[in-house]
């Protein structure tokens, strides 16, 4: 799957901004800087469809990307980054935990980690609130250019270990080198057919 037809719909700043036609939603969630935004222009083959910035905090609504005329993928803003206001990052969370815990077309989440880091608390957190409120997901551990191979293998069993992840239900990607889209498209097809809304 090479080309993917995708137009950007809206950034979201309320619940009440969201798209009404009820196609199934993958939203990417992570840690900020975490390279979401990368792995999206990745995943749809465009360079800065999903803005990208080196600093914490680029994303700051939801990002509503229309995708094949058939789904949305859901750009969230990063959690986790100290340097934004208090208010901000307190109207942030509401506005994604509002999301997520409420959107009927929510068909999965892909939950970003990097692939150098060990286990953070707010992925641990978030993993636990999405099993508890039995939405599926997905893993991606990303940035596996800044690792060697073995490195690689070193990293994503203590991130699977660490969080309770099979191997099966995760993939180990890169934004640079394009490691891993193609099994990420597949698993993300598989997690938008068992949409909650369909
Ligand atoms: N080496 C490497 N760098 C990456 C990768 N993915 C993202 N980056 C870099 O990481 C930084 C953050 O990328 P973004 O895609 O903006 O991250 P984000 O998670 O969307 O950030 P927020 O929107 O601020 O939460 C940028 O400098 C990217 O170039 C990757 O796979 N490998
Ligand atoms: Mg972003």
């Amino acid at each position: 799957m090479d080309y993917l037809e995708t137009t950007f719909v809206i950034s979201a700043h309320r619940l009440d901004q969201l798209p009404t036609d009820e196609l199934p939603e993958i939203a990417f969630a992570g840690r900020s800087n975490v390279g979401k935004s990368s792995l999206l222009n990745t995943l749809l083959n465009r360079k800065q469809l999903a803005k990208v910035s080196s600093r914490p905090g680029k994303t700051t609504g939801l990002n509503f990307f229309l995708v094949q005329q058939s789904l949305y993928f859901v750009d969230l803003p990063g959690y986790g980054y100290a340097k934004v206001g208090k208010e901000q990052r307190f109207s942030w969370g509401k506005l994604i935990s509002a999301y997520l815990e409420t959107r009927k077309q929510l068909a999965g989440v892909v939950v970003i980690m990097d692939l150098r880091h060990g286990v953070k608390q707010l992925d641990s957190e978030l993993l636990h609130w999405l099993r508890r409120q039995s939405i599926p997901f997905l893993a991606v551990y990303t940035k596996a250019d800044k690792l060697s191979g073995n490195e690689r293998t070193r990293q994503a069993a203590l991130l699977d270990a660490g969080h309770g992840i099979s191997s099966a239900d995760r993939v180990v990607f890169s934004s640079v080198n394009r490691l891993g889209r193609e099994l990420l498209l597949e698993k993300i097809q598989k997690l938008g057919e068992g949409s909650r809304a369909s």
